[in-house]
């Protein structure tokens, strides 16, 4: 274990006392540190034998403060909001140095109440790799099961459109279980989304396919979304905390930040060496509500659940990190771990915007006071209009042969064995996208757009969490440092020719006005075959995807790891990270559905732990 020592020995003061143990005015056998995705999914799962006290403690609010949130047109809305923790990164040195807008939930729910409600698992070969990689208990054929476990079908309630106009809102119902995630389609959807659907199969090859979440992660088929039968949001909070609410074996804290974690030291450890173990006994935090910190024990374990910034942070501000890290900001450490915080994995995007009719595009909806109070009127009156889907959840994913990957000097991507999986994302937003205007063009009142938008899924570069200071009120330094290996640049200048394709494949560009098939930016100042030219459009344009992962990888220690298969914290006991940030390869998708079932596995290996098997 070469980057791994435990610094502290049995005799040493513990943190926050006098070789004493804090004074805790509360225990539970379990406190889980974020109330978000992961950590109401697991609240639920470990109370509901009745075995287990678990107390949840999230730094934001109830997600009901927002209501925006649980309406698919009102997700527009929660940018900045008081359930957004609204984090900056640092200059990217490989976009211009611009500094990127990264939202996250912050509320009972986390990201999945802020999140663009597109639900999908990607490919069997992403979890056999976690597998292979040393981690036991994650192939696809273990998770499978988990994904099916937390999830809930709603079949649409509208016929479907004829053969001859297919909608492509397909699924197969042995993927979906009882569970309380509820999924369904979206409701509007202009008649350009199923052109893009046409083009992406014709222009990129991309199969069109019954559901994509039986374990084959490429083709195009209208999106599934975490919406129950009325259309609206189902989140952790929706599903998974309603479920257990009422449990009296569950405490859940909203407005309550945690600030640390508290530990003491065992002798000996489970491997039966005699060397000081530090064991997590429990966390400080914050409630706002009264304005008191508070210190909750946890009897078994703490579980830190708190998101690919937050929990790394949370460990070093702990004295558990990188050395360095740690030094820097005069944290004592309890263990040196030079993983945590490190190798953060991303997805990015950039979008291509053209005009189009004002029927294929929901800009209108948008682009007055008037026009969105009708269309929340008609919505919260009779589950109609454009208010009833978001911009967009309608994405291909593209999978590109050895020889073409080759062609582009993407060889990296091959030896990296990132195969028999999708490699790009096209995603079609009926809206300008993003929502700020690029350098060569600004978004006009009385016009209307469509974007299509490409996501590379097998992204090399990395990033890295640092600290600011040793205080969890001062939101860490993100730098997901997109565009930093070569390789994501050929394969950001690729995914841009076949945006083009796509946008001019006559299925699509019928629904666009002008020439070019309507494209405004980047237009025609940017030739087909400038490459320099394209990848300076994508440098420009270039923000993140949201599925920030990585900074507590589980892999063995000497591969880059902080957490083992079990999801325990190396060199400590008592302590486990479940979240995004313990993936140790991004899957081929956007991530909610995988944190899902992360949670889920980790719920049952918990479970295993302590003796609570069979629920
Ligand atoms: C804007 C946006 C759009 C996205 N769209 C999609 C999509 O359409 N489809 C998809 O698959 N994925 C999407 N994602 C990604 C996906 O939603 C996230 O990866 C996933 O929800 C992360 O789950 P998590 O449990 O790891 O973290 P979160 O759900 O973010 O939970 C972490 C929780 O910890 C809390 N916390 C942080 N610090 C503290 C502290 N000190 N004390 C207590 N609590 C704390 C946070 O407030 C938060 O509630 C999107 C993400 C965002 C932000």
């Amino acid at each position: 274990w070469p980057t791994y020592h435990a610094k502290r020995q049995s005799s040493d003061t513990p943190p926050g006392g006098e070789n004493s143990e804090p004074t805790f005015e509360e225990e539970y056998d379990f406190v889980i540190a974020g109330g978000g995705t992961a950590g109401l999914t697991l609240a639920n799962r470990l109370t509901e034998s009745g075995r287990f006290s678990v107390l949840v403690l999230e730094a934001g609010p109830t997600p009901e403060v927002v209501r925006a949130y649980e309406s698919p047109g009102g997700n527009q809305f929660l940018k900045g909001s008081a359930v957004d923790w609204a984090f900056q990164t640092t200059p990217q040195e490989h976009l211009g140095g611009r500094t990127l807008q990264y939202l996250r939930g912050k509320a009972l729910g986390g990201s999945s109440v802020t999140n663009g409600l597109y639900y999908a698992r990607g490919s069997a070969s992403v979890y056999n790799q976690w597998e292979a990689k040393g981690n036991p208990g994650w192939s696809w054929s273990d998770v499978y099961p988990l994904f099916v476990k937390s999830t809930k079908f709603n079949p649409p309630t509208t016929p479907a459109l004829s053969a001859f106009r297919q909608d492509y809102k397909t699924w197969d119902p042995s993927a979906y279980g009882g569970g309380p995630l509820e999924l369904g389609f979206q409701g509007y959807v202009p008649d350009s989304t199923h052109g893009f659907v046409q083009a992406c199969s014709e222009a990129a090859n991309i199969p069109i396919v019954n559901d994509l979440n039986i374990g084959n992660g490429v083709g195009i088929k209208h999106g599934t979304a975490t919406l129950n039968s009325a259309l609206r949001r189902s989140s952790s909070f929706d599903g998974f905390y309603q479920q257990a609410r009422n449990r009296t074996n569950l405490r859940v804290l909203h407005d309550a930040p945690v600030t640390g974690i508290a530990f003491s030291q065992i002798n000996g450890n489970s491997t039966g060496n005699n060397t000081a173990i530090p064991r997590a006994i429990g966390v400080s935090y914050i409630e706002q509500r009264v304005g008191f910190v508070r210190q909750a024990r946890a009897r078994k374990e703490v579980i830190i659940s708190m998101g690919a910034f937050q929990s790394p942070q949370l460990l070093m501000v702990s004295g558990i990190g990188p050395e360095s890290e740690l030094e820097k900001i005069g944290i004592e450490p309890l263990v040196i771990n030079e993983n945590v915080g490190r190798n953060l994995n991303d997805h990015s995007v950039f979008s291509i915007m053209a005009r189009a009719y004002p029927n294929a595009s929901t800009t209108t909806m948008s682009s007055t006071p008037d026009n969105l109070q009708f269309a929340q009127a008609e919505f919260y009156t009779n589950l109609t209009g454009p208010y009833t889907a978001p911009s967009g959840i309608t994405n291909g994913f593209q999978e590109l042969s050895n020889e073409e990957l080759e062609s582009i000097g993407a060889q990296a991507i091959i030896e990296a064995g990132l195969l028999n999986q999708s490699h790009i994302e096209y995603l079609f937003e009926s809206v300008w996208y993003p929502w700020i205007p690029t350098p060569y063009y600004a978004p006009l009142p009385n016009e209307s757009y469509i974007s299509v938008t490409a996501s590379s899924m097998v992204q090399l570069s990395r990033g890295n969490i640092t600290l600011r200071s040793n205080s969890m009120s001062d939101a860490p330094l993100i730098n997901p440092n997109y565009y930093a290996d070569e390789t994501d640049s050929r394969i950001g200048i690729h995914s841009f020719k076949y945006l083009r394709q796509i946008l001019r494949h006559p299925a699509l560009a019928q629904f666009t006005i002008g020439d070019n098939a309507g494209e405004v930016s980047p237009g025609p100042e940017v030739g087909d075959d400038d490459d320099e030219a394209i990848l300076g459009y994508i440098r420009n344009n270039t923000i993140p995807n949201w599925h920030a992962s990585g900074t507590v990888q589980m892999l063995p220690l000497e591969d880059g790891g902080v957490v083992d298969p079990r999801l325990r914290v190396y060199g400590v006991e008592g302590l486990r990270v479940i979240d995004c940030s313990i993936i140790p390869v991004l899957p081929d998708v956007n991530i909610l559905a995988s944190i899902y079932m992360i949670a889920e596995n980790g719920a049952e290996m918990i479970k295993e732990d302590w003796g609570d098997v069979g629920y």
